[in-house]
């Protein structure tokens, strides 16, 4: 049987962020898409569902046509359970976006995805949205979860900034996006947003669309520094195969788990295609791309979100890459 795959938004952010806020406004609005939306309770070891008092998997059709799966048990066996009852025709949707715990890394949800199974075939994770909390950040950002879980991005969104200040919502945008500078921005009142704004944002996919956010405006220097951060490598000349190749060998063995997201768009001499690569931690993937046009000015622009990079090494590697 060959369907396209069904696209998985993996939502997250930490406690109180206002994630079911969001969720509920996802599953009500009438937006005519047919969502499923798992809202986990799982953990490693599943919980009896007796003693929960519910069901490990509870299923809802609502009104507008979405489907609430509230689950207690682990994530795979929700996933499958899914199909199946997609392809008994019992319940229909053709998107899915599951809820991270408050206090989980988003990343072994993601990595479900890639674990090259009939799950990798059915599903495909389409991107990671983070939630922060503007009225509670500065305290929620000394957790080093709280950091990667937006280190992770590929869409950040901030709640409650109906309760701060402009300014305040301002220099919280600069230090989340000193933390990941792919992500662009939105805000997001009482769960309210465009769909459009977190959907197909194809953001595992290998293409070449890499722009920093910032890009769009400037940083400020920091003033303080912290544990998650993104580190911006730029190349005029083209790089050399070879060397690019032991570059990233090496990066990724010796600091593969400190790399949340990875993404970039290369010149290699002598070839007229660019190279384009993504990866999450130790899982990455890289291909030609299209060839560069005649009068396009060539740049190699690599951005790693990594957990205390040690930055001055990782820049002298990389200047010794180039052709
Ligand atoms: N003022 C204000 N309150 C909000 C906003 N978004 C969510 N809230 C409130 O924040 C509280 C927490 O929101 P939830 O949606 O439950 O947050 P959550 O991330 O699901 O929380 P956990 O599941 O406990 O991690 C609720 O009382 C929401 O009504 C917002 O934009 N502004």
């Amino acid at each position: 049987m060959s369907q396209a795959p069904i696209p998985v938004t993996v939502l997250t952010g930490f406690l109180g962020a206002g994630k079911t806020t969001l969720l509920r406004h996802m599953l009500q609005a009438e937006h005519g898409l047919k969502l499923a939306v798992i809202e986990n309770e799982f953990s490693e070891t599943p919980i009896d569902g007796q003693l929960l008092g519910s069901e490990p998997v509870e299923l809802l059709t609502l009104a507008n046509g979405c489907v609430c799966c509230s689950i207690h048990v682990e994530l795979e066996k929700a996933l499958y359970l899914l199909l199946d009852k997609l392809d008994s025709g019992e319940l229909a949707f053709e998107r899915l976006v599951i809820e991270c715990t408050g206090l989980a890394d988003p990343a072994p949800v993601a990595q479900t995805f890639f674990a090259g199974d009939e799950l990798c075939e059915r599903y495909v994770l389409d991107g990671i949205i983070t939630l922060v909390d503007a009225a509670n950040a500065e305290r929620h950002l000394q957790e080093s979860i709280a950091q990667a879980q937006v280190g992770f991005a590929d869409r950040i969104l901030l709640s409650k900034t109906d309760l701060v200040e402009a300014p305040a919502v301002e220099a919280l945008s600069q230090r989340l996006q000193r933390i990941n500078r792919r992500a662009p921005i939105h805000i997001v009142e009482h769960g309210r947003i465009e769909l459009a704004e977190l959907l197909d944002i194809r953001g595992f996919n290998l293409n070449a669309d890499i722009a920093p956010a910032p890009a769009l405006r400037p940083l400020l220097p920091a003033t303080s520094k912290d544990r998650i951060a993104t580190l911006v490598l730029h190349s005029e000349r083209p790089l050399d195969m070879q060397r690019l190749s032991a570059f990233m060998e090496d990066l990724l063995e010796r600091h593969g788990n400190a790399l949340l997201r990875y993404k970039g768009v290369l010149e290699v001499a002598g070839e007229p295609r660019r190279l384009v690569f993504q990866g999450v931690l130790r899982l990455y993937g890289f291909d030609w791309d299209a060839e560069w046009a005649e009068d396009e000015a060539r740049r190699s622009v690599l951005v790693f979100i990594g957990d205390n990079l040690p930055e001055a090494e990782i820049r002298a590697g990389f200047a010794a890459v180039q052709a």
